[in-house]
């Protein structure tokens, strides 16, 4: 059927090529290097199959500049001539053509060349400077205009275009959105639109959607409410879902729902976008956000949908509201959770101590939001399932500060989430954080407060001294760079590199006074998103489900090579990112399998073993290299 040919299907079609050469070989013929069975003997070298090398064709129904200006299709000059020809493209373009690798060459020249084009004022978000900016914008562009020469150089340079594409130069996207709005990206459903979600849903050209990252702009990283810019948040994610997961750029649909903003500066900006009205809240935001639901899932009901940077009162009801009925994850609480798990089960083996150490942990977590409960509640889930701690046991483990101080069962209107953790002795009600770590000594130091420096010198020198007999673990996970809770720098200098060190936002590595280099971690939940929503949407689990996150959270931390290990670093390297996200999404579909939740092919290669659901994730993976096109004129096979 043509139509389900067109637009990309074809890159998704990996698995399906896979039966070709089982089914040439197995009548008994050799492959030449054309694909083309002989029945003579060789001499040349018949190189294996490999589904993940095929360039598979897809459908066009344009011709011409309409071709160039569609990022789907566009090459831009590496159209090859036979192209040219049937899709009326002749004379449009220079007449030479080049090669894919020749494009990104010349795009990473033009990235890494010294330009100062954004003025000094707007680098006030630190670790954002105006070089990243400007490589933000040079990939915005590229992304316009040719979206597969953009995910190939964004592969290729992961570990270099992750915090320009993500945080923290996200960041600054997020805080100046509304002035560097050029084209449209992604969907907007807002209050005014109540009634016509639905309708709306089918506006959008793509009738294969696989996953979508929704957020409401109300608290984007640790930069609080951002309105409609928050939209660049989505956008970021869903481009880390492209890269690391293999999902296809045109089945991803990044949203923003707008209900209002209580960000004055922002809403009374003339060239804000959004509403311009406070923040709508009570049942008529859970009635709207309802409403989006039913409407992207009658469209599209296969899709992942991840909510993202949701403020505190609306995240945990939100998810506690769709999680038992929905594909759906809260990627704050529930992927930050699984990525903090993974690191200091990391942090462990970096010291040598197996997971059930983590029982015998002291842990300070700074901020109780949804990112920090979400991370306390799997700390201690992972503590009751390696160690046996009974849930009091656990939570008796966890000292959790907020923007008032110790959290303990004193403290009026706790939320619910975290009264289990509230420490049980009213007379510390309130203590300030330096005092706590001087008190309870924690070997494990943990920031999700958004309120950039806390972790002080002071702190951090309470902390070295309080733990003695191992290495401090110190997480200041906040984001962006702005507001983490200590930079590398300052934590390897006053725990003279003793620290097991990992931040939100990336660091570069410390040089110590003696001239030893030490190596740091970033800990952030892209590490995890990806791979769980692939597994989730392959394996069309229907809900993703807190074992399946478990077995997330305990695959990654295998995944760090000894050497890695050896050099203090918690995670895997980011530019493993493709082969951390199949590893993720084999184990979250394994776990998924071992609970009856697997469906269609997912579940029969479940049932013939892991390296078979491996390979069937591997293989379904989109990498970003040009099809040809082929043209064919409305009205047939349609
Ligand atoms: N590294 C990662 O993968 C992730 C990092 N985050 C970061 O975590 C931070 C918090 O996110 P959420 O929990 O969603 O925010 P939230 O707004 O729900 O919670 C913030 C918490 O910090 C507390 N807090 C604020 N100021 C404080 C202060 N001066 N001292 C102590 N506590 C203070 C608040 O009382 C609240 O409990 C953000 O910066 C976000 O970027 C969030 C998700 C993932
Ligand atoms: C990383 C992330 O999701 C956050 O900072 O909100
Ligand atoms: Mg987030």
């Amino acid at each position: 059927m043509l139509p389900a040919l067109a637009s990309r299907l074809g890159r998704w079609n990996g698995a399906m090529h896979a039966a070709l050469p089982a089914a040439t070989q197995g009548l008994g013929f050799h492959v030449n290097s054309s694909g083309n069975p002989t029945n003579y003997e060789e001499e040349e070298e018949v190189p294996p199959y490999s589904p993940a090398l095929q360039h598979p064709a897809y459908v066009v129904r344009k011709t011409g500049v309409d071709i160039l200006h569609d990022p789907w299709c566009n090459k831009g000059s590496a159209f090859p001539k036979s192209e040219r020809d049937r899709l009326g493209l002749r004379g449009l373009l220079p007449p030479r053509s080049l090669t894919m690798e020749l494009q990104a060459a010349r795009f990473m020249e033009d990235y890494y060349q010294p330009r100062e084009l954004i003025p000094p004022e707007d680098v006030k978000l630190g670790g954002v400077t105006s070089a990243m900016a400007r490589r933000w914008k040079l990939l915005q562009e590229l992304q316009d205009r040719n979206e597969t020469l953009f995910y190939r150089v964004l592969v290729d340079n992961f570990t270099e275009m992750a915090p320009i594409i993500y945080t923290p130069t996200v960041g600054w996207v997020c805080v100046n959105y509304h002035k560097l709005y050029r084209r449209p990206r992604g969907m907007y459903f807002s209050a005014a639109d109540r009634g016509d979600m639905l309708a709306m849903a089918y506006n959008w050209p793509q009738q294969d959607v696989q996953a979508i990252v929704v957020t409401d702009g109300s608290r984007i990283l640790g930069l609080g409410d951002l309105g409609v810019n928050g939209l660049g948040i989505p956008i970021g994610k869903l481009d880390l879902y492209c890269a690391a997961a293999g999902f296809s750029p045109s089945k991803v649909l990044p949203v923003v729902i707008d209900v209002g903003t209580n960000n004055e500066a922002l809403r009374n900006d003339p060239h804000y976008v959004g509403l311009r009205i406070p923040r709508i809240t009570g049942p008529e935001y859970f009635a709207i956000i309802d409403e989006f639901v039913s409407a992207v899932m009658a469209r599209w009901p296969s899709a992942v949908l991840q909510f993202e940077d949701f403020s505190i009162n609306h995240a945990v009801p939100l998810l506690e509201r769709y999680r038992k009925h929905h594909l759906v994850f809260n990627d704050d609480i529930q992927g930050t959770a699984a990525t903090a798990l993974a690191g200091l089960y990391g942090a462990l083996r970096v010291m040598g101590l197996p997971p059930a150490a983590l029982g015998q942990q002291r842990i300070v977590c700074v901020g109780a939001g949804s990112a920090g409960m979400g991370v306390v509640k799997m700390i201690a889930s992972g503590m009751e399932k390696q160690q046996g701690l009974s849930p009091k046991q656990a939570a008796d483990r966890f000292h959790v500060i907020d923007a008032h101080g110790l959290i303990t069962s004193a403290r009026t209107g706790i939320a619910d989430f975290a009264r289990p953790f509230a420490r049980t002795d009213p007379t510390h009600e309130g203590e300030d954080l330096l005092s706590v770590v001087k008190r309870v000594k924690p070997t494990i130091l943990l920031g999700l407060a958004g309120a950039g420096r806390l972790f002080t010198e002071e702190v951090l020198e309470a902390m070295n001294k309080g733990c003695p007999s191992q290495r401090p673990i110190i997480f200041p996970m906040s984001n962006p760079t702005s507001r983490m809770e200590c930079t590398a720098e300052d934590a390897m200098r006053v725990t003279q590199g003793r620290a097991i060190f990992a931040s939100g936002s990336p660091q570069p590595p410390v040089t110590l006074a003696s001239g030893r280099q030490v190596a740091v971690s970033q800990c952030n939940n892209m590490y995890i998103f990806p791979g769980i929503a692939l597994g989730a949407y392959l394996g069309q689990t229907r809900i993703i489900t807190d074992r399946m996150l478990m077995a997330a959270a305990e695959e990654l931390p295998r995944l760090i090579p000894q050497e890695e290990l050896e050099r203090g670093l918690v995670y895997p390297k980011l530019s493993k990112i493709r082969d951390i996200s199949v590893s993720i999404a084999t184990a979250v579909a394994n776990a998924a399998g071992d609970e009856g939740r697997l469906r269609g092919r997912m579940r029969e290669k479940y049932a013939q073993g892991d390296e078979a659901l491996r390979a069937y994730i591997a293989s379904s993976m989109f990498y970003p290299n040009y099809s040809a096109l082929v043209h064919v004129p409305h009205g047939i096979g349609e």
